[in-house]
């Protein structure tokens, strides 16, 4: 007796076999890109963009991935009005208001690209309403006075700088001599005159699929953040903690510093983010890191296990506002109210424990403090809050890259000491603080401060820090 095939067995083989490998492909492209708008905007909408566009398309899953990535940013670029036109057209049924990221990539394509191969349910559905869509693009232009479509968008979309493409010489697996004449294969490449090992070449640069960055050799790093480990300067010998470490970059930037040597204590609080932390160490072949899954402000300073730390590099979670246009926030429905006030608040007092916590260390005499952000209240006001005591540890402020021109606002005392990226200047915003202690621990001898001193000074000067520090066997933890 002849076995019957399950429903629509025969159907989707024909369906199969009737796709060319190119219409195959824009099918893939428009469901990835879909799935990744989804994503995208519901974390928008929650006010919870921890993952960048940029993450979310080069993401193993997503196949086709340049495609997708330009779909997607697209898509976003013309959103609000795809959003105008689908409400004058009103052509939508329940059905297809369920799948609006699928909706609106379609209709990107059907308003400003090429007309979507009519491969899909969702294609056919759209293109049948082409017309209407088109003469509701014509409405909309009429009702906002304008004549063009880039003028509409002029009217929402801020103007984003192009941005240099920064390398960073992993100088663990690669010397830098070596990695400019590889790259220069492909692109004008040149040292940059601030940071060693870093090297600039032009904006666009597209390296993601790379052998040298696949390999390790070479990683994809802005200036700003390959300014951080070189401020800190450690010293090959020391043992160094990087106290909010994931993904990574600054942690690895540290082990090439410390040519291999030393330890790094790399802590992550994020589960998920520890995982791509002991990837990005693993790629770069680094051996003197310790990854500590916990919380920065849960490490005891007065455990034995850090008596020998000397340098803490610390990049707490910020509102990452100086570098929006990398993670193109610009792009999100919700940009202009992404940096409300109460979030800023919040970060900033993480942002202060934690910097009173860094320089609660008793051996510690080297501090950095950064942000990926240009608001004062993450970086000025955080350094001020600290400042009393600083001083009264031993530390002072100390200035990085002393010929850089950009400094900190003048709203705090040594401002002239912080140095500051600007977004339209350097085409980001970071900001980058650094103490340093004047009684080192090679003369902690000669100290009039002695260590019973200093511990009372931190416990007056900051009483929060300790009732909640607690004693966690962190042995237990390192990995
Ligand atoms: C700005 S990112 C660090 C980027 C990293 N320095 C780099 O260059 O790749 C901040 C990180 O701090 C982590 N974090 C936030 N609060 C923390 C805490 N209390 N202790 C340890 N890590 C924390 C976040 O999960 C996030 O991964």
């Amino acid at each position: 007796m002849a076995r019957r095939k399950p429903k629509g067995t025969r159907q989707s083989a024909v369906a199969k076999q009737k796709f060319s490998s190119a219409e195959r492909s824009s099918l893939y492209a428009s469901r990835e890109a879909a799935k990744v708008l989804r994503t995208v905007l519901r974390g928008d909408a929650d006010r919870r963009a921890a993952t960048s566009i940029k993450s979310l398309v080069f993401s193993h899953s997503v196949r086709n991935k340049r495609a997708t990535f330009a779909l997607v940013c697209q898509t976003l670029k013309h959103l609000d009005v795809i959003k105008q036109v689908l409400e004058i057209a009103d052509v939508l049924n329940s059905k297809w208001k369920r799948q609006e990221p699928l909706v609106y990539i379609i209709c990107y394509d059907i308003l400003f690209g090429k007309d979507p191969l009519l491969i899909g349910d969702a294609e056919k559905f759209l293109m049948r309403r082409k017309d209407a869509f088109v003469s509701s693009l014509a409405t909309l232009l009429v009702r906002k006075k304008v004549e063009t479509v880039d003028e509409l968008l002029g009217l929402s979309q801020p103007n984003v700088p192009l941005k240099p493409r920064y390398v960073r010489v992993n100088t663990l697996k690669m010397d830098v001599d070596s990695a400019v004449q590889e790259l220069g294969k492909l692109y004008k490449v040149q040292k940059d005159e601030t940071v060693p090992d870093l090297l600039v070449m032009p904006p666009g640069s597209d390296l993601h699929a790379h052998h040298l960055v696949k390999n390790g050799r070479i990683f994809l790093q802005g200036k700003g953040s390959a300014m951080v480990a070189a401020a800190l300067q450690p010293e090959p010998s020391w043992e160094v903690i990087d106290a909010c470490s994931a993904p990574g970059n600054k942690t690895i930037n540290l082990a090439a510093l410390m040519k291999g040597q030393g330890k790094i204590i790399a802590c992550e609080l994020n589960e998920e983010r520890v995982k791509r932390l002991e990837q990005t160490i693993k790629l770069s072949g680094a051996t003197n890191i310790e990854v500590v899954h916990g919380d920065f402000l849960g490490l005891n300073p007065e455990d034995p296990s850090f008596a020998k730390v000397r340098a803490i590099l610390l990049d707490p979670s910020c509102s990452g506002s100086g570098t929006i246009s990398d993670r193109l926030d610009h792009l999100l429905p919700s940009h202009s109210a992404v940096y409300d006030s109460i979030r800023l608040h919040k970060l900033a007092v993480f942002q202060k424990k934690a910097l009173a916590h860094a320089l609660s260390f008793p051996q510690v005499e080297r501090v950095v403090y950064s942000t990926c952000s240009i608001h004062q209240i993450e970086n000025e006001d955080v350094v001020s809050s600290v400042l009393p005591l600083a001083s009264s540890l031993g530390f002072e402020l100390a200035t990085p890259f002393p010929q850089w021109q950009r400094r900190g606002l003048p709203v705090c005392e040594g401002s002239e000491h912080l140095l500051r990226m600007d977004p339209e200047e350097d085409k980001e915003g970071f900001f980058i603080a650094l103490f340093t202690k004047t009684n080192k621990l090679d003369d902690l001898e000669s100290s009039e401060v002695s260590e019973r001193e200093c511990r009372r000074r931190r416990k007056q000067c900051h009483p929060f820090l300790w009732p909640k520090v607690f004693f966690r066997a962190w042995n237990g933890q390192m990995r």
